[in-house]
């Protein structure tokens, strides 16, 4: 079964093409980083394959079903989204935002059951952050909110999480528990993670746990490259896509990405 199939994908906002001749499939138990320079439609692409926006051209299908096929709460059962920034709407307790991944799992007017309080707390547990569970969501710090939707969009227990540069408020220790969090996800097999991230450092740290995870390089409104990073991060690509100078440092058991310059 196909988790996310992306066909021949085109889109535009009016007559602005945004990209075209996208196609591609995540597998099973994989982290697949979008990358990109602003503006080049990540975002887009992603509310595309949130079924918030329309293409036009392609199809996008989720589970192998189109995405425009499903119901709202079918649809929560098969994809989780995780954005860059969240609106606070009331203060919620942390417990609750949480719980509320789990809606599509309860009867139209059912309180969460015991098994939903269990999944819940075990990943507030998992996350490391059980000690923000009676706080009001609205008084949290950027970087413990994104940890908090996190396990907001692990509750849903999706077998496709959508992430928009979700590590973007973090600190070093967060940035590395999410990845380190991500990853035992897919090393699970549970879950596949289709994310929008700025960092290419972050696709090496992952190649370089043995976690399954391509790279899909956008530029010029189309998919340039797809493949491991250690294929698609090299110099020429990110001259091509950044139009940066950039060396790939290679210790023998981890690569990395260093910046050198822009290109003139
Ligand atoms: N609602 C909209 N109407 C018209 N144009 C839009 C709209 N939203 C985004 N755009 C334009 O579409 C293009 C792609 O934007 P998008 O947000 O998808 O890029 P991105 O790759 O996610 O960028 P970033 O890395 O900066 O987040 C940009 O030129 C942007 O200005």
């Amino acid at each position: 079964m196909s988790v996310l199939k992306i066909t021949d994908a085109a889109f535009a906002y009016g007559e602005q093409l945004i990209f075209q001749d996208i196609t591609l499939e995540t597998r099973p138990g994989e982290i697949f980083c979008l990358m990109g320079r602003n503006g080049c439609g990540k975002s887009t692409l992603l509310d595309c394959i949130l079924g918030i926006q329309p293409l036009k051209k392609g199809a996008i299908k989720i589970s192998d079903k189109s995405v425009d096929a499903y119901k709202p709460a079918e649809l929560a059962k098969k994809m989780a989204y995780l954005p860059q920034s969240h609106e606070h709407s009331f203060p919620y307790k942390v417990l609750q935002v949480v719980l509320m991944g789990r809606t599509a799992y309860m009867s139209r007017f059912g309180a969460p059951t015991q098994e939903d309080k269990v999944i819940v707390k075990n990943l507030l547990d998992k996350i490391g952050i059980t000690h923000l569970s009676d706080r009001p969501y609205t008084q949290l710090s950027g970087g413990e909110l994104q940890m908090v939707m996190l396990a907001r969009s692990l509750a849903q227990e999706a077998p496709l999480i959508l992430m928009d540069e979700p590590t973007a408020h973090l600190d070093y220790y967060n940035e590395l528990l999410f990845l380190e969090t991500i990853a035992s996800l897919v090393k699970d097999g549970r879950q596949t993670i289709f994310m929008a991230t700025h960092s290419p450092n972050q696709a090496f740290y992952l190649e370089n746990r043995g976690i399954p995870v391509r790279v899909g390089l956008m530029c010029d409104g189309k998919l340039v490259e797809t493949g491991p990073p250690a294929k698609t991060l090299t110099s020429a690509n990110l001259g091509q896509v950044y139009h940066i100078e950039a060396r790939i440092l290679d210790s023998g058991d981890t690569k990395q990405v260093m910046p050198v310059g822009t290109l003139k």
